[in-house]
């Protein structure tokens, strides 16, 4: 509406009294009333100081100070005793001025809107109010909801900047922001959209911007803003040309209007190497989803290319034939006659609703400021008085306030629609959230706070199941397996072991081998392998406690409680083992053994024997039971001929000095066994279980007898002796590594997992955990749409209560 058109019609329906209100309630206005209307005005003023309003019979006079012009009704001014006097009076007196005046007709908007802007070029036109806060706050509605989904419904209007290449689009964007930040260069470097949202700040005197996808923070130099765009875009690989994916980008400052703008590629005319012919139909394609209702475009426009040629109007046409929703914005102003400017800006030819603004963005050195490219502009447009005579809208300051206007009134219009839009989404979201969480709300915070107590909770249950008879077990069972190693290579595998019990008595060799034995048990390096072997056993837990609900859903976080466990066992691993080893050190030279310990360690290897012969006997009876018995015996004794006459051969050969053998009735004879590889292979294992099996119950014989009842002989049962070493090595390692290790892991870890997983990190990171498990990222997916949707419908019930 305009803001000097009221006056004109209030003059021409007699309603002076109401012209004469208007002048007095609105300042704004009465700066660009001009004299001969102010004179009329002054004379009306003075003629309605005369009427006493007391001795009116109004109910309540109303304070003038307060009205707006649209509260006021034509109406009513009749209604006024004495006003319609006052009016009459008024009516006289601005006829008379009015025929006296050259100037016929009052000013246009675009004069009043022209003049505003360019006495407050550089710094934002005084605010206006109600329409400040409606765009301010359906931006912020715009960005609540883009944080939703992408329902075109709830969609507010953008301005989307279109305009072949070079058209000046950048220039333009960068006036209206006052600052350089768009990226430059001839190898095509918009790839993407930019979706500028610029933040009016008028209590902070910091300019900055921020990449809300990118979380780098408030970035305050605009060379940094310009270096990230570039890199993002051009992070689009040559080969795609361009990304239909935005970035997003804000802008916070007192010196930009709240205005949410849309920069993308330009069009291109011709293709060349870089620029495939494809480019062309993706850019025309990208733009055109952008150029869609209710979105504003802003067509972008050379002057000195014929409006006829410009791609921008020939695509904006398409969407919008009758040009409601499209600026024209001419740049290049200086490249032209005043003449043909002016003929452009008339907007006859090609005429839009919203009308075109002629704008001079040149930039006349590498470093010169925005202020600058302004104060040219305006020289430039003072110096050619036929646009303001011709009332035009020229200069980025007029630019900046139309865009104002007109997203405001865009989004003012969409106000009902997308409150109606947003209700019906509130309403489905509110649904969901009762029929499937039962208005239950949680909260990330919470979820990761429960996810952490489950895991201390099992810890602390292994914890107390993993005590120091548990540990023993452990380390027991793994000196036990040496010790096997040892019987084995040192007695099992000599044929007089079956004498032994005999021989030990007269021979002192069989000491030694005692010593022998006893020293390969203790300098096995006990404390690496013990401490080794519990930090397996912590971890291997560890893996296992975080394989269950809800960790399986966190890989990372599974992943770091795997490396602070190892982290905290490394640290205490090396004292643990030096521990170890240090205090085994003595069993290195002498084992003393009470008569006590000898019984026990009989009874341990009697068993650990007995053990070792049940798995024997079961393993030939598995091997019996899957080739069959009479198969088996056959093979077996196919192996045992076979073997033989293999070493009869050799024997032979080595006496006839290797002369040629014949052939082999066994070996050479195709119709045997041993041409069935894998029955040899079993006919061998089974023959190796016999035998271990044999010489596994002559031992368990021996230690069984009265000769190994008692320490006095160790050298004739070996088993037995290192058996007593093996539990002493175990009860000191475990002491040691009980106090080294696992008390300090059973104390640390649960405070770890509460730092490294809960205090260390951030809201956001926290948030990406929760949102890691499925069923709770869609519990809170619809929780937080419910919410910003009543948050978003609150403030759209505020701005129609307000409009
Ligand atoms: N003389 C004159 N030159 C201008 C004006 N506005 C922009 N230019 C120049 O025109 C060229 C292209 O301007 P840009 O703003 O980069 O154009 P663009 O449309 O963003 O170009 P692309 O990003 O390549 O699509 C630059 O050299 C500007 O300095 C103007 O009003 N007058």
């Amino acid at each position: 509406m305009s803001l000097l058109r009221i006056p004109v019609a209030a003059i021409g329906a007699g309603g002076g009294a109401m012209a004469y209100m208007s002048y007095k309630v609105d300042e704004l206005q009465r700066e660009y009333v001009p004299d001969w209307m102010k004179d009329a005005f002054a004379k009306a003023n003075g003629f309605l100081q005369d009427i006493n309003f007391s001795d009116l019979e109004l109910p309540d006079l109303p304070d003038l100070s307060k009205f707006k012009l649209s509260d006021v009704s034509s109406d009513a001014i009749p209604a006024i005793p004495g006003m319609a006097k006052a009016a009459e009076k008024f009516d006289e007196l601005t006829s008379a001025a009015l025929e006296a005046s050259e100037m016929s007709q009052l000013p246009t908007q675009a004069e009043v809107v022209m003049k505003k802007a360019t006495q407050n070029h550089g710094s934002l036109p005084p605010p206006d109010e109600d329409l400040m806060v409606l765009t301010k706050k359906l931006i912020e509605v715009r960005n609540l909801l883009k944080t939703v989904d992408n329902n075109a419904k709830m969609t507010l209007p953008s301005i989307v900047v279109i305009g072949s290449q070079s058209s000046g689009k950048s220039s333009v964007l960068e006036a209206i922001v006052g600052h350089e930040f768009l990226p430059k260069g001839n190898n095509m470097v918009t790839r993407r959209p930019i979706e500028l949202t610029l933040i009016h700040t008028p209590d902070s005197k910091e300019e900055f911007a921020e990449f809300p996808q990118l979380g780098l923070g408030k970035v305050h130099d605009f060379k940094n803003v310009q270096r990230t765009l570039t890199d993002l875009n051009l992070a689009v690989p040559d080969t795609e040309c361009v990304s239909n994916s935005p970035i997003e980008l804000r802008v916070y400052s007192p010196n930009v209007p709240d205005l949410t703008l849309v920069d993308l590629p330009g069009y291109i005319q011709i293709h060349n190497r870089n620029q495939p012919a494809v480019l062309k139909e993706k850019i025309a394609d990208l733009c055109e989803s952008y150029i869609r209702e209710p979105n504003i475009i802003l067509a972008v426009c050379s002057a000195d290319v014929d409006l006829a040629n410009s791609e921008a109007l020939r695509a904006s046409r398409k969407v919008d034939p009758s040009g409601k929703r499209t600026i024209g914005v001419v740049t290049k102003m200086d490249l032209v006659e005043e003449e043909t400017g002016v003929g452009i800006l008339k907007n006859k030819d090609y005429p839009l609703q919203l009308g075109y603004v002629g704008v001079v963005c040149k930039k006349t050195g590498p470093d010169v400021d925005s202020q600058a490219i302004i104060r040219s502009e305006d020289a430039f447009f003072g110096n050619h008085p036929a646009y303001r005579s011709n009332r035009l809208m020229v200069g980025t300051s007029t630019l900046r306030r139309r865009l104002m206007e007109v997203l405001e009134d865009h989004m003012g219009r969409s106000l009902h629609k997308i409150s109606d839009a947003v209700q019906t989404e509130l309403d489905e979201a509110r649904y969901q959230f009762k029929v499937h969480y039962n208005d239950r709300r949680i909260s990330a915070e919470s979820y990761v706070a429960e996810s952490i107590d489950t895991l201390k909770q099992k810890f602390k249950e292994f914890a107390k199941q993993f005590g120091k008879p548990q540990v023993r077990e452990e380390v027991r069972s793994m000196l036990e397996q040496r010790l096997l190693d040892i019987c084995a290579d040192v007695y099992w595998s000599d044929s007089r072991v079956s004498n032994l019990p005999r021989l030990c008595l007269s021979d002192p060799f069989w000491q030694g081998r005692l010593d022998v034995s006893s020293g390969a048990l203790t300098k096995s390096g006990v404390g690496r392998s013990s401490v080794q072997l519990v930090v397996d056993v912590l971890m291997r837990n560890m893996e296992r406690l975080t394989s269950t609900e809800p960790w399986v859903h966190h890989a990372e976080g599974r992943q770091k409680v795997m490396d602070f466990s190892n982290d905290l066992l490394r640290a205490k691993f090396h004292t643990a083992v030096d521990q170890v080893e240090n205090t085994i050190k003595p069993y290195k030279f002498e084992v003393e053994c009470t008569e006590l310990e000898w019984q026990e360690g009989q009874k341990r290897a009697v068993a650990t024997l007995e053990k070792q012969l049940a798995e024997a006997q079961q393993g030939l009876q598995v091997i019996k039971s899957t080739v069959g018995r009479r198969k088996l015996r056959n093979a077996i004794k196919y192996v045992q001929k076979a073997d033989r006459e293999a070493s009869f051969r050799k024997q032979q050969s080595a006496t006839s000095n290797e002369l040629e053998t014949g052939p082999s009735e066994v070996l050479d004879n195709p119709d045997h066994p041993a041409f069935n590889l894998k029955l040899m292979e079993r006919a061998r294992e089974a023959l190796d279980l016999q035998s271990r099996a044999t010489l596994l119950q002559t031992r368990v014989g021996a230690l069984r007898s009265r000769q190994c009842s008692t320490a006095d002989n160790k050298a004739c049962c070996p088993e037995v002796f290192l058996s007593v070493v093996a539990e002493k090595l175990t009860y000191t390692a475990v002491m040691f590594i009980w106090v080294e290790l696992l008390n300090e892991f059973f104390f640390q870890l649960p405070r770890e997992i509460d730092n490294k997983l809960y205090y260390d990190l951030s809201r956001k990171e926290i948030m990406a955990f929760a949102k890691e498990n499925p069923v709770v990222a869609k519990h809170l997916e619809v929780q937080e749409k419910k919410t910003t949707l009543e948050i978003v419908m609150e403030k759209l019930r505020e701005l129609q209560r307000k409009r």
